[in-house]
């Protein structure tokens, strides 16, 4: 008996081998076994998916190549799970085998079937530990939450302030599904690694070591491999992941939790750009999980799911132990000398907290040392030779780094136009701004009168593997006097001991093209915030300085009365008016070419010959424009908005259109892409 199996394999983006290719078996197979198969001279790992025809007689034996090999050593992959793959594949425009193969770890592609049934057995370990840790009494608005969770079914966002607990209601909704149902799994997001640390700890003190698994992209192969298999099998329960997690297969799924679900960080930014969010909503449906959304600032689609009652809104406004959340303080800089980096009032604040033995934290959303380098007499400026933009100057191995394509090199002697010794730094990022500090701060004394001790955390002081554990643990300890940093230490860290936290200059984000700069900003401030005041003994005293030119901007008002729910309204209504999202959708075409000509040319060309295709009438096309950063290692870069009032029609528009874009041909051109749902215009 010879069978025909279609088989998805890793194709190439855009391929016309986008569905599933025909194999022969000499026995049937059942959808969502994964083999091996030929593909050229190639041998590929692939899924057996929803057959046409499975097992069919008249097939031509003859065309068919057989299938190389079975993994029989792991169980299919679930109807759930693969309808969840050929849900993402098509809504965002992907092709079905590449999204497959992204969403199955790494190491699988490359590992025979004796390998893997080898593997398989060095995971089936001891049997799981039991529940250790003793979980907190809820409070009261704890208890309201988890009980409405309870109650209800669908989707849920927990609305929290910064400090209100939510943590402790995903691990008791996570622990009390596990008392009705053992054999039931639970999947976690949390937006980086690096709030994993401290989260993964409390999941696996509360269920223990044996069945809580990470699933993250800074973890080597093997061991991705294996938290996959573990979850795969159902002998972990709980799955703690980033975006990537939301495609692990749990075939006992049936609770996810979105913790930060506004993060952008959710949204995968290259290759199939998936919002890990929106499919973990989407996953929730097809599997009958229950979905529950945390966080202190929702996105405003969220939130609007919730106005409109597709979403069941939880509570819980109050802080922990009434601690009270910081008092804001703008302080105005149009009244500040020129140049003034560190308001006096600032820096009198900082410094009493030392004295006090509390710590503080300041953030500026620039890493480095300087942004720009420029020389005194000439127009030269640190431009990098390869992208629209300036490499930043790093003072610690005085290098010029283009962030955007990596080029480096050593600081020059002198000016490379005129030879003018005198060059000098303009603006300033972390580690400028941790250099002042010290300047500002040295004669003040701790407590014990020891110097102040400053701390910097970005992305140039955590790069080494374990070094923001130990950054963090030191802060935990007390150690750190000041912390200074990038967004990244104002994100989901339960400090204890900080009091105060200073945000140096956001107005930037005030007047961004952006239409989401508002809301991204609101939340990054309200997130900073949340740092300050989370011990109920000192949050009395607790502050959040805001440094502005624009005290009177209402966003900072709303910011005042930690008003939430007063922004979002005040937004979601402008978004109305002008049928953004969540009221509009949008898609975003993106074209890479030598030129920037014929980058647009590309799109225009594209948009041309969409006139007529389906549902092309309920759709606009917006004119070609080059991206913010217009050129990257070279590459010249534009973009097109599609946008529409109805989701569907967007979605028949851009899937009619797929082809189309395939077929433009402009000289030059590198590649294109669609993001859809993008989350920066
Ligand atoms: N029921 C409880 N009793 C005592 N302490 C609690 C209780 N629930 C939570 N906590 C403690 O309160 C602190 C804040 O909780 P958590 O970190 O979960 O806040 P959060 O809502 O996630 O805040 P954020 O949005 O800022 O991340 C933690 O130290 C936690 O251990
Ligand atoms: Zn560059």
């Amino acid at each position: 008996m010879t069978c025909q199996l279609s088989v998805v394999v890793p194709t190439p983006a855009h391929s016309t081998l986008g569905g599933p290719l025909s194999y022969r078996s000499e026995f049937p197979l059942a959808p969502g076994t994964l083999v091996r198969v030929p593909l050229g001279r190639r041998e590929l790992l692939g899924v057996v998916w929803d057959p046409e025809a499975q097992f069919d007689n008249a097939a031509p034996e003859y065309e068919l190549k057989p299938i190389a090999g079975v993994l029989d050593g792991i169980a299919p992959l679930t109807a759930r799970w693969r309808e969840l793959v050929s849900f993402a594949a098509s809504y965002y425009q992907r092709g079905l085998g590449e999204v497959a193969l992204m969403a199955l770890p790494p190491q699988l592609r490359g590992l025979s079937a004796e390998q893997v049934a080898r593997r398989m057995k060095r995971t089936a370990g001891p049997a799981p530990a039991t529940a250790g840790q003793i979980a907190a009494a809820p409070t009261p608005e704890q208890a309201a939450a988890l009980d409405a969770f309870e109650a209800g079914t669908g989707c849920f966002l927990l609305f929290g302030a910064t400090g209100s607990g939510k943590t402790e209601v995903y691990l008791q909704a996570v622990q009390r599904l596990f008392e009705r149902e053992p054999q039931a799994q639970a999947l976690v997001m949390v937006p980086e690694i690096n709030l994993t640390p401290q989260l993964e700890e409390r999941f696996v003190a509360r269920f223990g070591a044996a069945d809580v698994v990470s699933l993250h992209s800074g973890m080597t192969h093997p061991q991705r491999l294996k938290s996959w298999l573990a979850a795969h099998s159902g002998a972990a329960r709980v799955v703690l992941g980033t975006r990537m997690a939301v495609f692990a297969s749990m075939p006992g799924l049936k609770l996810i939790v979105v913790d930060e679900e506004h993060d952008p960080s959710y949204k995968q930014q290259e290759g199939a750009r998936y919002s890990a969010r929106d499919l973990a909503v989407y996953r929730g449906r097809l599997e009958g999980a229950k979905v529950l959304l945390g966080s202190a600032t929702p996105s405003l689609e969220s939130w609007q799911a919730c106005e409109k009652g597709r979403y069941t809104r939880l509570v819980m406004p109050s802080r922990i132990g009434q601690a009270q959340l910081p008092k804001v303080r703008l302080v105005d800089m149009n009244l500040q000398p020129h140049k003034t980096v560190f308001s006096p009032q600032l820096l009198d604040a900082v410094s009493q907290r030392i004295a006090r033995g509390e710590q503080s934290l300041v953030f500026l959303n620039r890493r480095g040392y300087a942004p720009v380098l420029a020389c005194t007499a000439c127009d030269w400026k640190s431009e990098c030779p390869n992208c629209s933009a300036f490499r930043v100057f790093h003072k610690i191995d005085r290098t010029l780094r283009c962030h955007h394509c990596g080029f480096t090199e050593r600081v020059p002697r002198a000016c490379p136009l005129c030879g003018n010794v005198d060059i000098a730094p303009v603006g300033r990022g972390t580690e400028r701004l941790e250099e002042s500090l010290a300047q500002l701060l040295a004669g003040t004394r701790r407590p014990g009168g020891e110097p102040v001790r400053i701390a910097r955390m970005d992305a140039d002081t955590t790069r080494l593997k374990g070094s923001l554990e130990v950054q963090l643990a030191q802060v935990h300890a007390g150690e750190v006097d000041v912390l200074v940093g990038t967004q990244m230490i104002t994100k989901g860290h339960d400090f204890r001991r900080i009091t105060l936290v200073a945000a140096l200059n956001a107005d930037s984000a005030l007047f961004s093209a952006d239409f989401r700069a508002p809301e991204r900003l609101f939340g990054l401030l309200m997130q900073a915030a949340g740092r300050a005041g989370r011990d109920a003994i000192q949050s009395g005293s607790s502050e959040m300085w805001v440094q502005t030119f624009h005290p009177t901007h209402p966003l900072f008002a709303a910011l005042r009365q930690h008003d939430y729910p007063a922004f979002a309204a005040q937004q979601l209504k402008e978004r109305e008016q002008a049928g953004m999202p969540p009221f509009g959708f949008q898609a975003l075409v993106r074209a890479d070419a030598r030129t920037q000509e014929g980058a647009q040319a590309f799109l225009a060309a594209a948009a041309a010959a969409a006139a007529g295709i389906e549902a092309a009438d309920r759709v606009m096309l917006y004119s070609p424009v080059p991206m913010s950063v217009q050129r990257v290692a070279n590459v010249e870069r534009a973009q097109m908005l599609v946008e529409s009032a109805s989701r569907a029609a967007l979605q028949r528009f851009l899937a009619a259109w797929h082809p189309v874009l395939q077929a433009t041909r402009e000289k030059g051109m590198i590649r294109w892409a669609v993001d859809v749902d993008p989350l920066a215009i």
